[in-house]
């Protein structure tokens, strides 16, 4: 059998680019996604993820490379795909001026559903995704959490084997973000493998692997916990008052990669180099006049976020949007 069609896998991809013109949105991408997994692509507006998920699901031709999607040749064999895939996009893709029990009779029909199964489907779609009392009103007058439930009823109503959801939680509150967390964790343990591209770190942490994208490649992927673990940089965190100066002296050393003001602290990403990175930062801050105390500097767990910048140089998205 030849690593391509190993059925352990669910995507494949080898060399995968594609070019807008002149423009290089993807480049060399490599994938393997485990069956079972809810794989994440993190990453920052515009370097890649909708792109690459287009190519995954067939709806645009990579520029080179090789995919292969459930032992399916892709796009090639992008048709038969179809039948076994569910996709969501950030903008959700439903019909306004159809009730809610309307489209999902609508997306029944493309799959050629029988009458029967598919009344029974929608009825266990609408009851699992709190739609039931909704099922008459017009697709236009939902709440954005209303909307992005019935995108996923949409999404698993041929009762996919993989799920690919782009920026799926992009348009909703935070309670339905964690609500539609649990959907996901639910149809995971059913067997559905899962592709969710994001830029909130929160949302990160919770895949059982995550791919961190750059200018159209990746810069790493394992778990959240193996990332973290093996930060390529010190964090340490700096208690003081008058914090922008500091962080304006520390950041011109080439020896810190960033420092991002959290309140009354200041966290700092020191190269894994610099053996005794508190004795460093207090030996910087003498040359500013700047007195810290060494109690008020303390080296920390890295989070996901550290380890995105570690290898990004910058956040994905503004601090306070990430924790909502
Ligand atoms: N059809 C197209 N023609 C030209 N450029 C495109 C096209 N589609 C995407 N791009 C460009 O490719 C880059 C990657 O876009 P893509 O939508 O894949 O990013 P993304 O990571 O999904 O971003 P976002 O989070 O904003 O959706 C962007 O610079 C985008 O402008």
């Amino acid at each position: 059998m030849s690593a391509f069609s190993d059925p352990q896998w669910v995507i494949q991809a080898q060399g995968i680019s594609k070019q807008f013109g002149d423009f290089t949105a993807v480049n060399q991408i490599d994938l393997n996604i485990p069956k079972g997994h809810i794989y994440g692509f993190l990453g920052s507006n515009g370097c890649g993820k909708s792109t690459t998920i287009r190519m995954l699901t067939g709806l645009l031709t990579p520029t080179t490379g090789d995919i292969n999607v459930l032992g399916l040749t892709i796009p090639k064999q992008a048709e038969a795909l179809r039948q076994h895939i569910g996709y969501m996009t950030q903008k959700f893709s439903l019909y306004d001026d159809l009730t809610v029990k309307e489209n999902l009779q609508f997306i029944a029909r493309i799959y050629g559903m029988k009458r029967d199964l598919s009344r029974a489907r929608i009825d266990q779609l609408q009851s699992t995704y709190k739609l039931s009392q909704y099922q008459h009103q017009l697709t236009a007058t939902l709440s954005g959490g209303q909307r992005q439930r019935l995108a996923l009823a949409c999404a698993c109503l041929n009762q996919p084997k993989l799920l690919f959801l782009d920026e799926p939680t992009s348009a909703v509150d935070p309670q339905n973000r964690r609500d539609f967390w649990e959907q996901l964790f639910d149809l995971s343990e059913q067997g559905t493998s899962i592709l969710v591209s994001t830029h909130y770190m929160d949302e990160a942490e919770r895949c059982h692997k995550i791919a961190i994208m750059e200018k159209g490649t990746i810069k790493a992927d394992d778990t959240p916990k193996a990332l973290m673990d093996n930060i390529n940089a010190h964090v340490i965190e700096i208690n003081a008052s008058e914090l922008r100066p500091l962080k304006q002296a520390l950041i011109t050393h080439a020896e810190v990669s960033s420092a991002a003001q959290l309140g009354h602290r200041l966290r700092v990403l020191i190269d894994k180099q610099i053996a005794d990175p508190i004795a460093w930062v207090l030996q910087q801050c003498q040359q500013y006049q700047r007195q810290i105390n060494p109690q008020d500097i303390a080296i920390v767990s890295a989070n996901l976020e550290d380890v995105f910048v570690s290898h990004t140089g910058k956040m994905s998205t503004p601090p306070d949007t990430a924790k909502a």
